[in-house]
């Protein structure tokens, strides 16, 4: 465990008792997977807090312009979260008309929300263009004629940005990297459709283009690809006599997710951005945009916790050690999606100095439902407690039902032993699979 904290895998708010059982934010996760069940997902509400203001911080040290942090909300969304991340001063990103009516009903301002997606529906692109939203992202020239289409149905002028794709590779699994020249996002820049769309979007009267986006992929450590976007958007903005007012390098930024990972500063991520932002502009000469970042994994995958239940467990012929746990690829397909790791802790045993390569899978029918492939772990028993951290981005909001599994429950906490429930488990006799 302490090479965990040390790591920083788990919540601010961690402690470890003299027993080898965890507390987050006093709260002990024996105490609450009794009371709401498992699988059980936990937000530390420090870590997100510290997390939003570091970004802040690192901002208010290394770029004097204006700039705004926007929460990727794909990464996990509910009511009541949108709720406590809207009262922390940042702007949300959405990608969905559910996403957009929870960020509106829990208080975020349209002003405060930029809508993305490659293939928006019309009635996505009308709301967006109702509520006025701060900016809506055109991902291509379809999109671009479509969205002037009804505009002018409705004879208004809306804030576009233009999400530009530089056509380079950036080092992550190929399921998340979406800077590159197949990628279905965004305006090529290679293909002179990048040029084409910012021309044709300063032309027309039912377009104000605020802003230029580029997203490059997700669980990224290295600076320099935002560097080399950034110079490739500011030299298409001055090819076209266009003056950015706001430019957004997209989210991206990586988290260890095991002690073997890379752990990477945001500060410098933000160093990197301003300070190309900041070259740019002066042999441009042109003024400071608003920089508008879009992390998601960086904000809430360490504040997240994910809480199983130990089931069977059995040996296979070539001495593999397996546990199975109570959840699985349906709360968390990471693993089967991009091979991802994590590690895990035996809540209660965790001082135990004898442990033991083993397997991770989940209750579910197919073979790829793995969660860990390999974690050194103590002698366990059933109804043990496995608790897996890094489990705050990506794993809930990429949730099925497969096997009519009902998605889990879902706490916040707070120090002192608070909790609020963000998201009730579902009941499998309530669901719509029934009707
Ligand atoms: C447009 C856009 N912005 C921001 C993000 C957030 O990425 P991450 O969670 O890696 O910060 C994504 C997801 O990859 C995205 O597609
Ligand atoms: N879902 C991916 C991240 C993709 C982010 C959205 N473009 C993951 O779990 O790592």
């Amino acid at each position: 465990m302490s090479s965990f904290i040390e790591k920083d895998l788990f919540p601010l708010s961690t402690e470890l008792r003299p027993d080898g059982s965890i507390t987050i934010a006093g709260s002990s996760l024996k105490k609450l997977a009794k009371d709401f069940g498992s699988p059980l997902y936990l937000y530390d509400s420090e870590t997100i807090r510290a997390n939003i203001q570091k970004l802040k911080n690192a901002f208010s040290t290394f770029y004097p312009g204006n700039f705004a942090i926007a929460y990727a909300s794909k990464a996990y969304l509910s009511r009541k979260f949108a709720e406590k991340i809207a009262k922390q001063d940042i702007e949300l990103d959405v990608v969905s008309m559910a996403e957009l009516l929870i960020a509106l009903k829990a208080g975020f301002s349209p002003k405060q929300i930029h809508f993305h997606g490659n293939n928006k529906t019309t009635e996505e692109i009308q709301k967006a263009i109702d509520c006025n939203i701060h900016a809506l992202v055109i991902d291509n020239m379809d999109e671009l004629l479509y969205a002037e289409k009804i505009a002018a149905s409705k004879n208004k002028c809306v804030k576009i940005w233009l999400r530009i794709t530089p056509d380079i590779h950036v080092k992550t699994h190929p399921h998340i990297e979406t800077s590159a020249a197949e990628s279905k996002f965004g305006f090529h820049v290679t293909t002179g459709e990048a040029k084409a769309g910012i021309q044709y979007a300063l032309k027309s009267h039912f377009f104000e283009l605020t802003g230029l986006h580029c997203h490059l992929g997700s669980q990224i450590f290295d600076p320099l690809p935002y560097r080399i976007t950034i110079q490739m958007l500011y030299d298409l903005a001055s090819e076209c006599g266009y003056v950015p007012s706001e430019l957004s390098p997209g989210g991206g930024w990586g988290v260890p997710y095991s002690t073997e990972d890379p752990v990477a500063d945001p500060n410098d991520w933000i160093e990197h951005i301003s300070s190309a932002v900041i070259e740019q502009c002066r042999q441009k000469q042109m003024p400071l945009p608003k920089i508008v970042i879009e992390p998601g994994r960086w904000l809430v995958a360490k504040a997240g916790v994910s809480i199983y239940q130990i089931g069977s467990q059995k040996s296979t012929p070539n001495g593999l050690r397996i546990i199975a746990i109570n959840g699985g690829m349906s709360d968390n397909p990471r693993n089967a999606l991009y091979q991802a790791k994590y590690t895990a802790v035996i809540n209660g045993k965790i001082a135990s100095n004898e442990v033991f390569p083993s397997r991770i899978v989940g209750k579910f029918c197919e073979s790829g439902d793995t969660l860990i492939d390999q974690v050194y772990l103590p002698e366990a028993e059933r109804d043990d407690l496995l608790i897996i951290p890094v489990s705050g981005a990506y794993q809930l909001s990429m949730a099925s039902n497969y096997n009519l599994a009902p998605r889990p429950a879902v706490l916040w906490l707070e120090s002192g032993g608070i909790y609020e429930l963000l998201q009730y488990r579902e009941n499998p006799e309530e669901s719509s699979w029934w009707a």
